[in-house]
This record gives structure tokens, sequence and C-alpha cells, in this order.
């Protein structure tokens, strides 16, 4: 009797009766033989374990064979006509399989003797060999370790099936860079000069300028386009969270990590990592990043282990690094490194041309989405929008846009539908904001952010999340600007 116990499940029911089920796995195996004994005795013994077993007798049949590549196994006898023992037939079969069905294992049958034959086959691709008259039990064993192989085989063809429709949506830029300034259009110059390049890149630029896009299209336009790009906001991750977000942890190597987990580096392995508002980094984080970027190494938290990393790396930031680097906030060493090529993102009161080619972009977007066409933005709320100086940048503009389409009841916008706080044709025209006076009012735009942001604080009722929203700049970026105020 064979010996088939894992091939059934066995368990006591409600009533305590043992019940034995037969466990068959989903395999689909061909098995080609000329002696049709051999066939049945093969179709006896594998249909106990697996679903489908289908057997040929002529090997001539494999060419025209229908859904070939839809199984997982051949048996493939090595020698087909009587009396010839070359085992070269079974060598062109199983050539032919391969051509057709790749990722087919193949087992090899042999005549006891011909073992040399069997390693050819092994070096063309077969995934075994049984030795016939074959023992049942190895027989069973050798097809079982056949079939976890493909298995997972095609669970790694599956896996890289979708990492690779991942790495798509993740790389999916569904923001187009808008504008026709010079000073833009410099800046993707630039931009993809440098993007065929592995060198690091430094991003400047103020607060919703675009830093993060230019980021994007630096990848796209790398020979790593078609790995991922990794995107990680320093300003967001707290203290003693940083090392383990950057370079990953094991499993108890603090309370909560209650698994092994890789870390943005290795994420971000063979693509491009961009860690944004780099100038929130604290000198003992400064320290640990520089290390990484130096050895091409990270080590995970809990571990002793370094593992090697290929990425290239984008940093970008709102602050002056070299007025940083010279009041010992950020290290020099570390700013030589990230700093190789530094693009800088001119704000947009820089570039007026892009105002109303944004705008124009962003009412289409804008419209489409909250069903509303047709909607224009009229002449003086183009002027407006001109004149205004956009201390948030673009991303103050998007959201200024999108609050007017949403308030919007008729088919214009009009210059009223842009309540700006405040702004070099709106201090003209409509006065300063919070009542002041031309003489008293915010004489730099350090001044008139602050005053932005407590109008935006007391129309929110304190709350730092929504101040922010309005603004369009991030929740960091408004604390960072009170602090720096209150210096
Ligand atoms: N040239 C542009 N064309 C179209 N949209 C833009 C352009 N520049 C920026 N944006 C949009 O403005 C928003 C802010 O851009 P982004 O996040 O790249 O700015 P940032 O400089 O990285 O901001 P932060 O410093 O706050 O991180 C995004 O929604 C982005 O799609």
């Amino acid at each position: 009797m064979y010996n088939y116990c894992q091939t059934f499940l066995r368990f006591r029911n409600q009533n305590g009766w043992e019940v034995v089920v037969l466990r068959m796995q989903n395999a689909k195996i061909l098995v080609v033989d000329d002696n049709k004994s051999v066939l049945s005795a093969l179709e006896i013994l594998l249909q106990f374990e697996y679903k489908t077993i289908r057997t040929i007798s002529n090997p001539n049949q494999i060419s025209s064979f229908p859904d070939l590549d839809t199984y997982d196994i051949v048996l493939l006898d090595m020698n087909f006509s009587a009396g010839v023992n070359t085992g070269n037939e079974g060598l062109f079969w199983l050539r032919e399989i391969r051509k057709k069905a790749p990722h087919i294992s193949v087992i090899m049958m042999t005549a006891y003797g011909a073992v040399d034959l069997a390693v050819k086959a092994l070096k063309e691709g077969a995934a075994d060999f049984v030795l016939k008259p074959w023992n049942n039990d190895k027989l069973l064993a050798t097809v079982k370790s056949a079939y976890s192989l493909r298995k997972s085989q095609k669970e790694v063809s599956q896996l890289r099936e979708k990492e690779s429709s991942l790495k798509q949506v993740i790389n999916q830029n569904n923001n187009p860079i808008v504008g026709n300034s010079k000073a833009l259009q410099a800046v993707l110059k630039l931009t993809a000069k440098v993007a065929k390049t592995e060198v690091n890149v430094l991003v400047t630029g103020e607060n919703g300028t675009g830093k993060e896009l230019i980021a994007r299209e630096l990848h796209r336009l790398s020979p790593r386009s078609d790995e991922v790009f990794i995107a990680v906001d320093m300003g967001s991750i707290s203290e003693n969270l940083f090392e383990s977000e950057l370079f990953g942890h094991l499993k108890g190597a603090f309370t909560d990590a209650k698994e092994d987990r890789a870390g943005k580096f290795e994420a971000a392995n063979g693509g491009t990592l961009f860690l944004d508002e780099i100038g929130n980094l604290s000198l003992q984080a400064q320290a640990k990043l520089l290390s990484a970027i130096q050895n091409k190494t990270i080590v995970r938290v809990g571990s002793n282990k370094p593992i090697s990393v290929d990425i290239r790396l984008i940093c970008a930031t709102n602050e002056n690094l070299d007025n940083m680097v010279s009041d010992g906030l950020f290290r020099e060493d570390l700013l030589y490194r990230i700093n190789t090529i530094r693009i800088e993102v001119p704000p947009l009161r820089e570039r007026e041309d892009d105002i109303l080619i944004l705008a124009d972009f962003y009412l289409k977007k804008f419209t489409a989405k909250y069903g509303k066409p047709g909607l224009r933005i009229n002449q003086t709320a183009q002027e407006k929008l001109l004149a205004y100086p956009w201390p948030g940048n673009i991303r103050e503009l998007l959201h200024t846009l999108e609050r007017a389409i949403i308030l919007s009841e008729g088919n214009v916008l009009k210059s009223e539908d842009f309540p700006m706080a405040s702004g070099r044709e709106t201090s003209r025209q409509d006065g300063l904001p919070g009542g002041a006076s031309e003489e008293s009012g915010p004489k730099t735009l350090e001044e008139m952010e602050l005053l932005m942001i407590n109008n935006a604080l007391d129309q929110n009722d304190g709350n730092y999340t929504a101040a922010a929203e309005q603004l369009g700049i991030s929740r960091q970026t408004l604390y960072n600007k009170l602090k720096k105020s209150k210096h």
C-alpha cells in the first residue's frame, strides 16, 4: 500500500466521527511514455494527489497538444523508439516543451544506469529525474517538490507583475508641470540635463513652488524611471521614528516593532529616494543619514547586519541650508553630499507669466471635478490673481481656485470670489487685511506672511491644520514660520 498520509486531512466532526478528506493539489500533470502500462500505473498513482492527469503515448502529440502551457508538470520518458537507448529523443522533446512552455517543470524518466543522460537533461533545464522502475514514494516526492518549485515560480512571476503595476501607479505623475515662464523653462532644462546622471540633487525653493514635481520629473527622465520613486516628508517624521522609517527595523527592536520591516531606503532600492524638508532633520539624524549615503548601506534598527542599497538621492528644502550650516544647525559634510547639483525653483511671484496658465489649468481640472463646466474667470479677477504675491505659491493658487469653484454660483468667477488676504493689487483696491492701514501694514514679505497666518488662525478658531490648509502650506511650515517670527 502506498504511503498517502500527506494526501488526507483527518478531523472529528461534531458527532465525534473521524472524517477523512482527500486533499488534492490543483496541479495539471502530463505523462508522456510509449509504454501504455507505465501510463496507466502513473495515472492511478498520481490521481490520488493531483487534480488533472493526462497521458499520451506518442511524443509527436506534444507539439500539437492543446493548452500545453497550462500544465504544471510533464513526466517525460527519455527513450521512445523501441530498442533505442540514446535518450536523444527525450532531450529533443524536453527542448520542444521548454520552447513552447518554458515555465513547465519537466521530470525525466530514465532507465536505470542512464544517469549521465539524466544529468544532461538537468543541464538542459529539466527539473529532476526518476529512475525506472520507480519507487512510488520516491516518485511522489519528486513530483511534489517539482510542483512546489513550480508554485513558487508562479508566485514570483505574479509578484513581479504586481510589483511592476504598483511601480507604474506609484510613479504615475497625474500632475504635469504647467507654465511657460522663462524662469520655469530654465529649471526644466536643467532638470532634464541632470536627470540622466546619477548625481545627488538638492531642490530648493519656497513652499508650494513645485519642488516635489521637479523631483518626480528628475526620476521620470532618469535611467531609473522603471523603478520606484519613494518620497519621504522629513518634516512629519518624529525624531525617534526617523531611523526605523528610513532604515527599517527587526521584530522586537522596540515596543511597537511587531514584525521585521524594511525602511524607505530599502523600499527605494534601484530607484529614487526623495527626502523632502531635509532642513528639519536634527543633527543626530543628519549624522545617521550621512553615514548611510556615504557607505551606501543601511542597518535596520535592532540588527548589526549592513544591507547595501542602490538609490538615487534627491533632497528638497525651503530653508537656506548654507545659513543653517553657518549657524551650526546643518552639517556641512551632509550638505556637500546631497548638493552635487542644486535646482532652485523660483516663487510664483517671480514667474507671473505662469499665473494665468496655471489658473486656467486648475480651472479646467476643478470644474470637471465639481461638475461645473463653462465656468470662466473674468478680467478683474484675472488681474487680481496676477497682482497677488502668492506666498503659498502654486499650492495656494490651486486651493484658492478650488475654493472659488466650489462656492461659485454663476458662470463667471469675479474678483470677489477670490478673497485673498493681501496682495499688491488687493492692498491698493480693497484695503489691507485685518484693518491695517497702508502706513501701519506689513512692510516685508515675512510680516505679511505672519499677518496672513494670524488671520487664518483667527478664521479657523486657532486650528493649525485648518489654517495651514487654507493658506496652502503644510502644518509643519506654518509652525516653522510662527517659530521663526518669535525669534
Ligand atoms: N508647475 C506646476 N504645474 C502644475 N502644478 C504645479 C506646478 N508646481 C506645483 N504644482 C502643484 O502645486 C502643489 C505643490 O507642489 P509641490 O508639492 O511639488 O511643492 P513643494 O515645493 O514640494 O511644496 P512643499 O515645500 O510644501 O513640500 C502640488 O499639488 C503640485 O501638483
